[in-house]
């Protein structure tokens, strides 16, 4: 069964902005689902409706096979939601904060018992019990947010990019706690980030949204099959020469769209054999020092760019 299936949703604001445009998408039961999506392109507008706060225009969600609209309070006992504002109780310990949430929740004392433990375990968060709440760092608050809605044991746990602020480490750190949710818990998992690093590390399957719609849908697999061909890769000496000539490299007739990443600049071609050729050809005839150029299969990022950075590309057209 799907854990969630929306078809032709629209969410249209009274100020006239069609937040949501005819979405059709599903998430499978017990998967990380990552939504992926320029600012703009109607995230929050659909998790607002998905989690109940907002009502779709039109179009149809159905959520562990009812419909949301129909039965939002039950829909409302079988998901949890983390969004960026945290929502912990700084006045209260990390004990008392998950107490508190089992006790909303009606969990019985010794069920929660266990539950807070191994979500204390999953989450690492035993060293911290006995500091105060408010002297965490923002990765252990955002952390002990997460363990407390998991209390409940939501079928569906909806987290607004989850690791945004983080550095490094504490979002590897998340990452795996999150697949430990997933598979000991057994948990769907609706996401949204902006780093498509999280996405490719973490998701079963990704969307990719732009203007209300989805653009492209699938395991990162699949999705890589919307860039029917290789791409080639520049790598020069240091990010600003890539810049410069991120801008020439463009504007070349084969180009259909570009990138930097680092010092390289990424190029989505038509034909990554013969453009190879002329663009070695080119960079020598110019003079242009580079340290290496190859063909290269397109990464998350560079099908995010080529679904994304033009109208011509929506719905995966021109491709
Ligand atoms: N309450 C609202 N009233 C009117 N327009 C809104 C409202 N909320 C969002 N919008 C508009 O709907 C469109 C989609 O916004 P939304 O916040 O859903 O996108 P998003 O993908 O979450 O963006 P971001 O990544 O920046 O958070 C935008 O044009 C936004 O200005």
């Amino acid at each position: 069964m799907l854990a969630i299936e929306t078809h032709e949703l629209v969410k249209q604001y009274k100020n006239g902005v069609r937040a949501l445009d005819n979405l059709n998408l599903e998430v499978n039961k017990g998967e990380i689902f990552s939504l992926l999506g320029p600012n703009g392109a109607g995230k929050s507008s659909l998790i607002n409706i998905l989690t109940t706060f907002y009502k779709p225009t039109s179009g149809n969600v159905t959520m562990l096979g009812k419909d949301i609209c129909k039965e939002p309070a039950w829909v409302r006992t079988q998901i949890a939601c983390v969004a960026q504002h945290i929502s912990i109780d700084e006045h209260l310990s990390l004990m008392e904060n998950m107490t508190f949430q089992s006790r909303l929740y009606k969990v019985e004392p010794k069920v929660a018992k266990i539950r807070i433990n191994s979500l204390i375990d999953i989450f690492e968060l035993s060293r911290y019990l006995k500091y105060p709440t408010a002297s965490y760092s923002g990765g252990v608050k955002r952390r002990l947010d997460i363990a407390m809605n998991m209390v409940s044991i939501p079928k569906i746990l909806f987290l607004d990019e989850p690791t945004v602020g983080m550095d490094v480490m504490s979002r590897k750190a998340m990452w795996e706690m999150l697949l430990k949710i997933r598979d000991e818990y057994g948990t769907t998992i609706f996401l949204t980030t902006h780093y498509l690093e999280e996405a490719d590390r973490l998701s079963d399957t990704i969307c990719i949204m732009k203007n209300g719609k989805e653009v492209a849908q699938g395991t990162l697999e699949s999705l890589r099959g919307y860039i029917r061909q290789n791409m080639l890769c520049i790598v020069f000496p240091n990010t600003r020469e890539a810049k410069k000539y991120k801008g020439i490299l463009e504007n070349m007739e084969f180009t259909k769209f570009a990138g930097v990443r680092g010092n390289s600049v990424v190029l989505g071609v038509e034909d990554s054999r013969n453009s190879f050729t002329i663009v070695n050809k080119w960079l020598l005839e110019h003079h242009v020092a580079f340290d290496a150029i190859e063909i290269v299969e397109p990464s998350l990022e560079d099908v995010f760019l080529a679904l994304t950075s033009s109208e011509e590309n929506r719905g995966g057209r021109g491709l």
